[in-house]
């Protein structure tokens, strides 16, 4: 199987359970002796008002006498029960290992989806993923994926055995009468598709109430997150009377699928009873009027409850594939994101000099505008240089190119003469480190957060980063020191915090190139000049690029780059372009008011 390009299909479903034939077919061998086993349990007791209760003894009391000697009607009864109740304890033992081997199997074959889907979305390209946005892929992945599992294990364990049972006990019962085995055979599916029908129509309405559901569920989430901000714009209000609004929608959904919900069933299970009068009717007449016995007669009945579990089976097999389908149409597009280029070049770290030349670079995040217009500028190893330039005129994602994050449009990012399309994508992450504005941390230790979970690296050398990055103080204060957990996103840190975090996480990494975007935003004045004091050593041979909106910031680089709506309109260091007229005056200018 090609894993690379293959969709989800039913063709592929198709070829992961055959990676499990044997046990696909030991549960068909299983499943064929069960339904043997369980075939014949309506039609045993019934037999008995024949042989005992009418007196006319046939196959069940001359076998018994046979057998076991004669006795009174008490006793064939009861020999006939324990046989019965002997096939239905057989067919459970059976009916659990049934179960088992299938759901291993359905299991098996979900887990290889997802597995694929997230062995996919690793490579996945940024702005591709951007394109169907977290909650739509987790969707994907959790409803979609179970939603396939059904369809499965049903497809697996159900249809040949609503198959073959069906079959079986159409034999059973024409044998028996073939004027009501016929009936039954007919008229029982139309019913069963008529509730079903009608259970469709019930469906509308549950996804109405789950619509309901995940539009408050979506909103009162947003609403508790951003609960602070909320607070202080003094919309509480505004807020909490929309999530009320939601709440009473479901409260309207809910009722409405939940009364007409019992009706549609109460009134399937009536058109069922009239349907099972008529052919106990239809029985009656035939007992009176043919050589239909009135043993043979309840046997039939039985039957008419038989066979509702199998034709139940292929029809809910029916509206599982409908949504298997629609599952696999969404599913796919996961598939259908572009994975980033990874090339096999690597470049090698432990030189530690990289050279950037960055050549005619244009990139849009949307189609119909570009965000950076044919940029070219060149970064030699050690460089400092700085890029400023209005909000929105396309620093970061200059920063995000460079770093791997985005694919251009055209144009060419060069790493040591490398094209960025050649290059691996490990050996450039191992080699730049973006630290971001707004870094998002995991719900862990802070020991976690700054090694991202490499145990190699000692406590001595993060307190050592910890010391760079002026965070060493504030995390000795700690009760549980570098085991303290962050909470979710690391909301337990204030936001300087999580950017000397970010620093430190950096620092532990070694890149040879760094990328600091807004990294010392949060801080105060004083910790920012003595933070960059103390990484002045640790920087010293490194290539820096820093996206800074404070001159005290980017008044040293050797070059500072000026961007204006994704163009490059200056560039050169604080002394030259301070001379010039242009924007980086302006910035200057704008600084000092
Ligand atoms: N993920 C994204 N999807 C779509 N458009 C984006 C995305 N990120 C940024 N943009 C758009 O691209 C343009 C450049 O954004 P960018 O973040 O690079 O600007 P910036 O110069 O870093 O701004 P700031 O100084 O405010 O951080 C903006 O118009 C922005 O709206």
């Amino acid at each position: 199987m090609n894993e690379n390009n293959e969709k989800i299909s039913l063709n592929y479903i198709f070829k992961l359970l055959l990676h499990n034939r044997k046990a696909l077919i030991i549960g068909q061998i299983l499943t064929i002796i069960a339904i043997m086993v369980s075939v014949p349990i309506p039609l045993l007791l019934p037999l008995l008002v024949d042989e005992v209760l009418l007196n006319k003894p046939d196959f069940f009391v001359n076998n018994i006498d046979k057998f076991f000697g004669s006795g009174n009607a008490i006793y064939y009864i009861v020999i006939v029960t324990i046989i019965v109740l002997f096939l239905r304890l057989v067919y459970f033992i059976f009916g659990v290992a049934i179960t088992k081997i299938f759901t291993k199997v359905s299991k098996y074959v979900t887990f290889k989806i997802r597995e694929r889907l997230l062995n996919h979305l690793e490579h996945v390209n940024m702005n591709e993923y951007e394109s169907l946005g977290s909650g739509s892929i987790s969707a994907n992945l959790i409803t979609d994926v179970n939603t396939l599992d059904n369809f499965i294990v049903s497809i697996a364990s159900k249809f040949i055995a609503s198959i073959l049972t069906l079959i079986a006990v159409a034999i059973v019962i024409i044998t028996i009468n073939p004027v009501l085995g016929l009936m039954i055979l007919f008229i029982q599916p139309i019913i069963m598709i008529l509730s079903k029908k009608i259970a469709k129509k019930t469906g509308v309405l549950k996804q109405e109430e789950n619509k309901a559901i995940e539009v408050f569920q979506n909103n009162i989430n947003e609403t508790l997150d951003l609960f602070g901000q909320i607070k202080a714009s003094n919309k509480e209000k505004y807020f909490f009377d929309d999530s009320i609004k939601k709440a009473q929608n479901i409260q309207k959904t809910s009722n409405e699928f939940n009364y007409k919900s019992v009706a549609y069933e109460r009134f399937s299970f009536t058109i069922f009873l009239i349907a099972f009068e008529i052919f106990r009717a239809v029985g009656l007449i035939l007992v009176a009027y043919s050589d239909l016995s009135i043993g043979l007669m309840f046997a039939m009945f039985g039957y008419i409850w038989f066979i509702m579990t199998p034709v139940q089976d292929i029809l809910t097999i029916q509206y599982a594939y409908a949504s298997a389908s629609a599952a696999i149409n969404r599913i796919n597009k996961i598939l259908d994101l572009k994975c980033e280029k990874n090339g096999t070049e690597e470049l090698n770290k432990s030189s530690e000099k990289i050279d950037i030349s960055i050549q005619n670079l244009n990139f849009s995040y949307k189609e119909d505008k570009d965000t950076l217009k044919d940029v070219s500028f060149d970064i030699k190893s050690g460089d400092k240089v700085a890029i400023i330039g209005a909000s929105g005129s396309g620093k970061t994602t200059i920063a995000h190119l460079i770093s791997g994050f985005y694919s251009k449009n055209s144009g060419d990012i060069l790493y040591n003469n490398i094209s960025i399309d050649n290059l691996s994508r490990q050996s450039l992450r191992e080699n730049i480190f973006l630290v971001l504005q707004m870094p998002i941390l995991f719900n862990n230790t802070l020991k976690f957060n700054i090694t991202m979970g490499n145990e190699n690296i000692s406590d001595e050398q993060i307190y050592k980063a910890l010391k760079i990055a002026q965070l060493y103080d504030t995390v000795e204060k700690m009760s549980d020191k570098l085991e303290t957990i962050v909470g979710k996103h690391g909301v337990r840190l204030s936001g300087g915090q999580r950017q000397r975090l970010s620093i430190a996480r950096m620092i532990i990494a070694n890149p040879a190139v760094v990328i600091f975007d807004e990294s010392t935003s949060a801080l105060d004045v004083h910790t920012e000049v003595k933070l960059f004091n103390d990484l002045e050593e640790f920087l010293k041979e490194k290539t820096v690029i820093t996206i800074a909106h404070r001159l005290s910031t980017v008044k040293n680089a050797h070059m500072i780059y000026v961007l204006e709506d994704g163009k490059l309109v200056q560039s050169g260091n604080h002394k030259e372009l301070e001379e010039k007229e242009g924007h980086y005056l302006e910035f200057v200018k704008n600084q000092l008011i």
